[in-house]
């Protein structure tokens, strides 16, 4: 079994065509929306772009992480290869619709271990690139250590995340995503069955008879109609079961503080605060997630602030109510029933108390558990998992942004060129109390609301951090590794006046409070500073402190200060000639005739030690600099 893949981030795009000029006009822009099956998921970046303004269907290929001095690339597994041994290993952890497993056949080696045991997961996930779970499954921190970097995704089969330790998926850099639609449905019709049940007592009755008791005036019920009933939660499973209350007859509020009021208008349902939609039902449905803030938010306080006789409904997650709470709530008739498909322990105890509870009607869990549902979930997840083994980025990504396929495709060329300049500017470099503080300026014609930069913040991020650290970084973990390194990044847009159809002009990545190996990288305010831009879909420097250059970042860079004179260019080229280092480019920036300039030159082989050391004696070179980018 193949354990060498490493988390990815991978953009495959292909360019119809591409202007020469250096600012390309705007209409050749449109050719450049070649990135509509950009992919990102995670690191390294592997961008294959086809230039065919040159004729010969040449692929450029660029690794971005295979030259740094302590990051070593191990082969990274791509979805579109067809060799076994790069097929990824999908693990699902619980029972799963047959067209979701259909999917993920194609694309790896799925292995349903159903029910599998914590200990046996923790041995297994090291050889699994992606894990599939529902509700039962304790994805632990744990689990994320024992995989050993290998975990690319966790797909939650389900909306609810509670079980997936977050925090620990986005340390290790685990994508994780749900399926947030499919169920819905299902969960909304679980919650009316459960209300309908619980009003008219269907399933004591049930049992009563079955246990040969014919008791019409034990199960007399409640009606529903006229009631009021309280949706806390009013998100998509909230507004379902809002919509077919209305349906029953019944008087509904809500009260979620992030819904949109024009929603809850058009179901007909009033938003009111929670004391108010507490105090006011006969019924209380609840459609919340579990999280810190919701865990145990129904206790003896809020209980003693309900209505005597209320009846409660939880289709959402046990741990929003504290259990001994409701048992004594139901005990002192403050709450007159409840109807519960979730607990805060699954399964709960066999003596928990609510099971057994004669005013409680219970079922296992079962909200999302309809044949249509549980297809659907399926092909939801095994889709989205796909997506992130294939390197795109999720719609459905829980921990990471996301962001939506034309922002990527448009951003796709200033990914790269985001990750250059961070790689270059931290090889500047030389000391100082470690890089603290990173400025990124954006030069945009665009307005800043219209500028979605996370995906360039994250891969500065990488750039400047990966060379100085064992860490794999990607878009789900580079802030969380930056702030856990100390840096800070502050970001600066620029309105600039330019073709508003490029999403950006230039980015600008200034590192303060170092020292630099290369002075002339340091501008005015005393911090080092780069600029670069992209052209004709290629990274370029165009800017190092106060020198303008124009190299692209390829390969690897000597950048060179001298004073200007004839001659430099072919003195240093010919050093290299002697040594088969082979010039892809050579720009120089001066602050005038016959001053300072700066010699940037572009090449394709790292000179040796030798050539290194005769650059470095040219009598005219006052400082130089060799970049591996
Ligand atoms: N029993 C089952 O099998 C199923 C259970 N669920 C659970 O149902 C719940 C809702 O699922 P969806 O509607 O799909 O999620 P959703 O994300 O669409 O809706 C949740 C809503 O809760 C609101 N909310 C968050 N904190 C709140 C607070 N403190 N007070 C009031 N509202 C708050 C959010 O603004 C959001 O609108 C989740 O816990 C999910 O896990 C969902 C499907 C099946
Ligand atoms: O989607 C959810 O949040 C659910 O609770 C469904 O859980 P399940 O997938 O049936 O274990």
């Amino acid at each position: 079994m193949a354990s060498t893949t490493k988390p990815i981030f991978k953009l495959t795009t292909t360019a119809a065509s591409v202007s020469r000029c250096s600012q390309p006009p705007p209409t050749s822009l449109r050719s450049l929306s070649f990135l509509r099956t950009a992919a990102v998921s995670s690191i390294p970046i592997d961008i294959k772009l086809s230039r065919s303004h040159l004729n010969t269907h040449r692929s450029l290929s660029v690794k971005s992480a295979i030259k740094t001095v302590e990051f070593s690339t191990e082969p990274s597994f791509s979805a579109a290869s067809t060799s076994d041994e790069s097929k990824p290993t999908i693990l699902v952890s619980e029972k799963l619709g047959n067209a979701g497993i259909e999917l993920l056949k194609k694309l790896g080696d799925v292995d349903c271990s159903y029910d599998i045991s914590h200990d046996d997961l923790c041995k297994k996930i090291s050889y699994c690139d992606a894990l599939i779970v529902r509700s039962g499954t304790k994805v632990t921190r744990e689990v994320f250590e024992a995989s050993k970097g290998r975990l690319k995704v966790v797909g939650r089969a389900g909306v609810g995340i509670d079980n997936v330790d977050l925090q620990a998926a986005t340390e290790f850099g685990c994508l994780v995503v749900n399926a947030p639609t499919a169920n819905t449905i299902a969960a909304a019709e679980h919650g009316i069955a459960l209300l309908a049940c619980m009003a008219r007592n269907v399933s004591q009755a049930d049992a009563s008879m079955k246990a040969g008791q014919w008791q019409r005036n034990k199960y007399v019920g409640v009606s529903m109609v006229g009631k009021t009933l309280a949706v806390l939660g009013f998100g998509k499973v909230g507004s379902e079961v809002a919509r077919r209350a209305k349906g029953l007859g019944m008087h509904v509020i809500a009260h979620d503080p992030y819904a949109p009021a024009d929603r809850a208008r058009a179901i007909g349902v009033e938003l009111v605060s929670f004391d108010q939609a507490i105090s006011t039902a006969d019924f209380i449905s609840l459609h919340l997630p579990l999280t810190p803030n919701t865990k145990n938010m129904f206790n003896d306080e809020t209980f003693e602030k309900m209505k005597k006789g209320v009846r409660i409904i939880n289709v959402a997650r046990g741990g929003v109510i504290d259990e001994d709470s409701l048992v004594r709530a139901i005990d002192s008739g403050k709450v007159a029933q409840a109807a519960l498909d979730v607990f805060a322990e699954e399964p709960p105890s066999k003596d928990c108390k609510l099971v057994q509870h004669e005013k409680v009607t219970v079922t296992p869990h079962l909200g999302a558990s309809t044949k249509e549902a549980q297809e659907g979930v399926a092909i939801e997840i095994a889709e989205a998992v796909i997506g992130a083994l294939k390197g795109e980025l999720s719609a459905t990504a829980v921990n990471a942004p996301m962001v939506p396929p034309e922002v990527l495709s448009e951003l796709a060329p200033y990914v790269l060129l985001a990750e250059k300049l961070g790689r270059t500017a931290v090889q500047l470099v030389s000391g100082g109390d470690g890089i603290k503080s990173v400025k990124v300026v954006y030069r945009s014609a665009r307005g800043p609301d219209d500028l979605d930069t996370r995906l360039l913040r994250a891969m500065i991020t990488k750039g400047i951090i990966e060379p100085i650290s064992t860490s794999y970084i990607n878009l789900v973990n580079a802030d969380f590794i930056a702030k856990q390194k100390g840096l800070r990044i502050t970001e600066e847009r620029v309105v600039v006046d330019t073709y508003p159809e490029f999403p950006i002009h230039s980015i600008q990545v200034q590192i303060s409070h170092v020292d630099s190996k290369f002075a002339s990288a340091i501008s005015d305010g005393g911090e080092i500073s780069i600029e670069g831009r992209v052209r004709y879909g290629v990274p370029h420097l165009t800017r190092i402190g106060l020198f303008s250059v124009d190299v692209s970042l390829e390969g690897s860079l000597i950048l060179c200060r001298q004073v200007d004179q004839p001659g430099m260019i072919g003195q240093v080229g010919n050093i290299l000639g002697e040594q088969n280092v082979n010039v892809s480019f050579m720009s120089v920036g001066r602050t005038g005739k016959r001053e300072r300039a700066i010699m940037a030159i572009g090449v394709d082989e790292a000179p040796n030690k030798e050539a290194l050391k005769k650059v470095g004696e040219v009598s005219a070179i006052e400082e130089f600099v060799f970049l591996k980018l």
